[in-house]
């Protein structure tokens, strides 16, 4: 077997890891605490699972992860197989959620059974590859310290020895249960034949010989007592005959009385129920006389002629017609009634439409009065205005009279005025254009002079002709001052003549508006005069119309009471035909009354007819009854005569007679019965006790082989007890000698130095060390660096011994060695690696050692580097390049 593959997902420093490992000697080599151990214990764990740790489950794990997976791929005995494990860590529970093994042709789930199928695959448990093939580290000690019977128990199971053990404690066991079968099967022999002694000596036959005649004697008189009771029984069934036959005629007699009993009964029930008959004919009859007197009465009230059907259809014929001539009446009088009702009211309403109308007139004829009223008081304030109008007027005229100028002249009077007052004034302009150029002249003489100068031509004035002049035109100034004083003088009084002239105009103008006033206010004046006449004539009118409709009025509303007082005479007489019409109603009432008690007395009469027939069929069924009641009579009668008083006695003292010997006899034969029971019980006790006696010999006969059997099956379970035992002793002699020829050989060839002679191994495990000088010496007593060597020998030791013992079948395991050299010396190092050279050429295909020696590593077919990452505190595995391989064989 060995290793071909491991990875690994967060096992313990790992994240991450995958190792290939190959044939040879590999060594794993890196500083303290990288991982180197880690990873042979990968390995262990992906065989044997939790039984493969120190600890627990939990330590795989890597600190803060939540899940672990470990593959391992391995070949052995010519197959493949790859083992999966998946370890999750939930809360505070660790467990494997998967585990698988593949191999060729087979797949293992579950680490229980992985765990089997490595175990039974390789034919080691977890244990035993510990004590032969994985050398942990620090576990020097585990072989030497332990005691010789639990080295041999290693040993024993290893070399599997112990499978002889465990036969041989079978056999054993095979062997007690054979001999407490066999004690058991005897004690039952032993019972078995004392119950078959005491049943001999119990003389059986006899008893069965006296029981059985006994029983003879028994059934004899059986037999006797039982013809006796046939004979009574016989005697008392006739006497019970007799007797029998006796109560039956008895009850035939009895059974007739009954009969004779209920036919008269039913006779004068009959008869009763004809005399009630015959009462209730009287009452009806009576009935009938007290129906017809009544009706007799009421055939008068309806004025009936006769009592009849047909009396009663001609009158109701009679009823029919007044009635329906009394309906057409009624119908006429309330088309009537209704006419007059009607006419009331109408001439009720139009009386109230003319009274309305009055008053609506007579409210006209105060509005018209009103008017009228209005109108005067207008004329009057006209007539007021007028008297104002003429005193102004007279006014205006006292102004002409005044100025002496007839109305209507004061224009021409103006205009005259006016032409004499423009040529006044034309007068008065000439006369100032003159005056002012009269003025100038003197003036500019005047100047002239006083310069000296002609005022006419220039010269000196002395010599001119001009000069002489200026007096005349000093007077033509004066005389012109003079006429244009006249002359404005004029022009005033014509201007103050013509001012009058303009108001007399005025007062003309005035005059005549006030003349137009005064003609406007008389007619207007006119106008309401003639409004207030009109106005009270139509007041007047209007009152007379009011009265005439008042009138008209009360006319109408008189009509309307007659006509309501027509409608009420109609109404009594409505009332008086309806009340008519009712009395043929209560006529018709008598009829149907009649009808009635007419049909009850046919009933009545009827019913009579019905009793009386029912009367006389009950006297026929009497009649006929009365016959058989004869019958029956004489029947009974005869019954009566036919038996014999002597012959019932005699059967009864016989009957008597029977039953007092039965009644002593059965409690004997009982008895007997009972005695001839135990008897036969008894024999059948016996018989049973003979049988029984007989099965015991049986039995007791097959016991005895029985026991014989065991007894030889008992040897033979002690014989085999005794091969197994002497087989394993035996066995473990042998190994126990190759052992220690190992054992001395691998240690010979690890220490090979001069203190040591040989070391002894004898049959209980005991090891002894020998020195030269032959003391012995006790492992314990080595030193650490012996102790490690000595261990290694005596594993090595194992592994040759179980690889050489097993041969072929079970291809041993790598060899694992962690750091094998901690106690050792450069020299036995070196001897070491020839003992690692050794054990490949004993046919070890794969060793795997953690080492730090560096002779180790030089020797190592395959150099694993394992590191630890400072930061992440994880580790990593890494093959190193190796330089052709030297031979390790040739090392040495
Ligand atoms: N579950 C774990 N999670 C993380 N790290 C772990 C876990 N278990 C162990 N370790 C770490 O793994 C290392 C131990 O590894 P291992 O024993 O394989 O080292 P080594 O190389 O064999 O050391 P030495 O040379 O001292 O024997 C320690 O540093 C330890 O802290
Ligand atoms: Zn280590």
């Amino acid at each position: 077997m060995r290793f071909e593959r491991l990875e690994l997902t967060n096992f313990k420093p790992y994240a991450d890891a995958e190792v290939r490992l190959r044939d040879g000697v590999t060594v794993i080599h890196g500083l303290n605490g990288s991982g180197k151990s880690s990873l042979l214990e990968a390995c262990f764990f992906a065989l044997y699972g939790a039984k493969a740790l120190d600890g627990t489950l939990e330590e795989v794990v890597t600190n803060g992860q939540e899940e672990t997976e470990i593959e391992l791929a391995f070949h052995h005995d010519g197959n493949d197989y790859r083992i999966y494990r998946r370890i999750r860590a939930s809360g505070d529970r660790v467990s494997t959620v998967d585990c698988t093994l593949d191999g060729p042709d087979v797949t293992v789930d579950g680490a229980r059974d992985v765990r089997r199928f490595v175990t039974e695959l390789l034919r080691m448990d977890a244990e035993a590859f510990l004590n032969c093939a994985y050398v942990r580290q620090g576990e020097v000690n585990k072989l030497i310290n332990a005691s010789p019977s639990q080295r041999q128990d290693m040993i024993d199971d290893l070399l599997q020895l112990g499978k002889l053990e465990t036969y041989r404690e079978r056999a054993g066991d095979a062997r007690l249960g054979v001999e407490d079968l066999l004690n058991s099967k005897r004690t039952l022999l032993e019972d078995k034949t004392d119950r078959i002694e005491r049943k001999e000596n119990a003389d059986l036959h006899g008893r069965l010989n006296e029981l059985e005649s006994r029983l003879g004697e028994v059934d004899d008189e059986i037999e006797r007592v039982e013809s006796q009771i046939d004979e009574a029984e016989e005697t008392k069934a006739n006497a019970e005959r007799v007797l029998e036959e006796y109560e039956e005629k008895t009850a035939e007699i009895e059974a007739l009385d009954g009969e004779i009993e209920e036919i008269e009964e039913t006779i004068r029930e009959a008869e009763t129920e004809r005399e009630t008959l015959r009462e209730r004919i009287t009452e009806t009859r009576e009935r009938i006389d007290d129906l017809e007197s009544e009706l007799e009465t009421a055939r008068d009230d309806a004025e009936l002629e006769a009592a009849t059907d047909e009396a009663i259809a001609a009158r109701r014929d009679v009823l029919d017609d007044r009635e329906a001539d009394l309906e057409e009446q009624l119908s006429d009088l309330r088309v009537t009634q209704e006419g007059f009702r009607n006419q009331a009211t109408n001439l009720a309403e139009k009386a109230t439409t003319l009274e309305n109308r009055a008053e609506e007139t007579e409210s006209d004829a105060a509005e018209a009065e009103s008017d009228a009223a209005t109108a005067d008081r207008t004329a009057q304030e006209h007539e007021e205005k007028l008297e104002s109008i003429d005193g102004e007027i007279d006014t205006v005229r006292d102004q002409f009279d005044e100025a002496d100028v007839e109305p209507g002249t004061a224009d021409g009077l103006r205009e005259e005025i006016q032409s004499e007052l423009s040529t006044a004034r034309e007068r008065v302009a000439e006369l100032e254009t003159e005056l002012s150029n009269a003025r100038e002249r003197v003036a500019e003489v005047e100047e002239l002079l006083a310069a000296g100068k002609c005022p006419e031509c220039g010269q000196p004035v002395e010599g001119s002709p001009h000069v002489d002049s200026i007096d005349e035109d000093r007077e033509r100034v004066a005389e012109l001052e003079t006429e244009l004083s006249d002359a404005r003088d004029a022009v005033s009084r014509l201007e103050e003549r013509l001012a009058d002239a303009e108001e007399l105009r005025e007062a003309e103008q005035r005059l005549a508006e006030l003349e137009n006033a005064k003609e406007l206010r008389e007619e207007r004046l006119t106008n309401a005069r003639e409004t207030a006449e009109e106005r009270r004539e139509r007041a007047e009118t209007l009152r007379e119309k009011a009265d005439e409709l008042r009138e008209q009025a009360a006319e109408a509303a008189e009509v309307a009471e007659t006509k309501r007082e027509e409608a009420a005479e109609t109404r009594e007489r409505i009332e008086h035909l309806e009340g008519k019409l009712e009395t043929i109603e209560s006529e018709r009432e008598t009829l149907s009354s009649i009808e009635s008690t007419l049909e009850e007395i046919d009933e009545l009469e009827e019913r009579i007819d019905r009793h009386r027939e029912r009367r006389s069929t009950l006297e026929e069924l009497n009649d006929e009854r009365r016959e058989r009641l004869r019958e029956k009579r004489e029947a009974r009668d005869e019954l009566r005569e036919s038996f014999d008083d002597d012959r019932v006695e005699a059967a009864r003292e016989n009957k008597r007679t029977a039953e007092a010997y039965l009644e002593e006899a059965k409690p004997e034969l009982e008895g007997l019965e009972e005695t001839r029971d135990e008897l036969q019980n008894s024999i059948g006790g016996v018989k049973k006790e003979l049988s029984e006696l007989e099965r015991l010999r049986e039995e007791r006969d097959q016991l005895a082989e029985r026991v014989d059997a065991l007894e030889s099956v008992h040897e033979e379970a002690e014989s085999l007890e005794q091969l197994y035992g002497d087989l394993r002793a035996e066995l473990r002699q042998r190994n126990v000698e190759t052992l220690e020829g190992m054992l001395n050989e691998t240690f010979e060839l690890v220490y090979g130095n001069d203190a040591y002679s040989h070391i002894e191994l004898d049959g209980e495990y005991e090891l002894t060390v020998y020195q030269k000088d032959g003391e012995p010496l006790e492992p314990a007593q080595l030193s650490g660096g012996e102790r490690a060597l000595f261990n290694l020998a005596l594993r090595v030791a194992i592994y040759r011994l179980l690889s050489a013992g097993i041969e072929g079948a079970a291809p041993t395991p790598p060899l694992i060695l962690d750091e094998p050299t901690v106690f050792l010396d450069a020299g036995h190092v070196s001897r070491l690696v020839t003992l690692v050279e050794e054990m490949r050429e004993f046919g070890v295909r794969q060793i795997v050692i953690v080492s730090h020696d560096e002779e180790l590593v030089a020797a190592a077919d395959d150099l694993l580097t394992v590191e630890k990452d400072a930061t992440t505190n994880r580790s990593s595995v890494r093959r190193e390049e190796m330089p052709a391989i030297p031979s390790l064989a040739g090392d040495d």
